[in-house]
């Protein structure tokens, strides 16, 4: 068995979003590849949620494209082959036999297609608080949920897939963990009422629950729109301690994982192992 990577560096790039998908797409790929030529060590980029669509269910449908075969893919693709990188291509609108997901695609150094996680928990909230604003939006009118777990690995580490909304789902995190993952990356647009609230907390608690590192990228802040993204793509180790976090702008961060954190968090709290399955179960239900 080939040696597992103790570190490997990674490309968090968190970017405003246009409505002008070729300007937007051009901007976030020329972002990364100045990232990753100023740091050739880089293995991995990572990019927000919905980074080529105002997030929106009015937009959806209107950006969406297929998948792999789409502009934005083949654009992914085509970096993903020039930097030698493998590249989580935040999500698109993906459209397929006329049904439109919120699709994470991931890329290898060949700028080959290695796999795609639909977003599984559509998104929907109506919350109210006071000096927060509150934030009321659905996806489910426009969106369809995906059934399938997206898990990859570099050098003998394992990365899983999840978007935004899906951090809230302690039980897919821990499939994940039974899969193996040792980073779940989550491509996020948390908004300036529950990213405060939630998503240092959300990501510490499954960080810690699963002894895996925990990154969100997200969307920059645009004050314009009706949902106003929070920024602050955040990666969490697995103690839960934030090792990196972006403030509310575009901003390229470099992070190492130090995946002998997880060695160690896992020989030294292996909670994992005294799970008591014989009072209870996960199951995944594969399709
Ligand atoms: O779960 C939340 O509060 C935010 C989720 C979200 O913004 C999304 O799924 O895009």
């Amino acid at each position: 068995m080939s040696r597992k990577a103790n570190v490997i560096k990674v490309i968090i790039a968190q970017m405003p979003v246009g409505h002008n998908k070729e300007a937007t797409v051009a901007h976030t790929l020329g972002e990364v590849r100045k990232a990753a030529k100023a740091n050739p060590t880089a293995k991995l980029a990572i990019l927000p949620e919905s980074f080529n669509c105002p997030y929106g269910p009015e937009h959806f449908r209107k950006y969406s494209e297929s998948v792999p075969n789409g502009p934005t893919c083949k654009a992914l693709s085509n970096l993903a082959k020039e930097l030698k990188i493998y590249i989580i291509g935040g999500s698109i609108m993906e459209l397929d036999d006329n049904k439109v997901y919120n699709t994470s695609t991931i890329w290898g150094p060949s700028g080959e297609f290695i796999g795609r996680h639909r977003k599984i928990h559509l998104f929907a909230v109506d919350i109210r608080k006071e000096n927060l604003g509150g934030c009321t939006f659905s996806e489910f009118t426009e969106l369809t949920a995906g059934k399938d777990i997206t898990t990859f690995e570099i050098e003998g580490r394992k990365f899983g897939v999840g978007v935004c909304h899906d951090i809230r789902f302690d039980e897919l995190a821990k499939i994940y963990r039974m899969e193996g993952t040792e980073a779940m990356i989550y491509p996020a647009a948390f908004c300036v009422c529950q990213g405060p609230m939630h998503l240092k907390m959300l990501q510490q608690a499954r960080a810690i629950d699963n002894g895996m590192f925990v990154g969100t990228v997200c969307c920059a802040r645009d004050p314009t729109p009706e949902y106003v993204a929070w920024g602050h793509s955040m990666i969490v180790d697995p103690w839960g301690q934030t090792i990196a976090e972006a403030g509310e702008k575009e901003e390229v961060m470099m992070v190492d994982f130090d995946f002998t954190k997880v060695d160690e968090f896992r020989k030294q709290i292996p909670i994992f192992n005294q799970r008591r399955t014989d009072l209870y179960s996960l199951v995944y239900k594969k399709n």
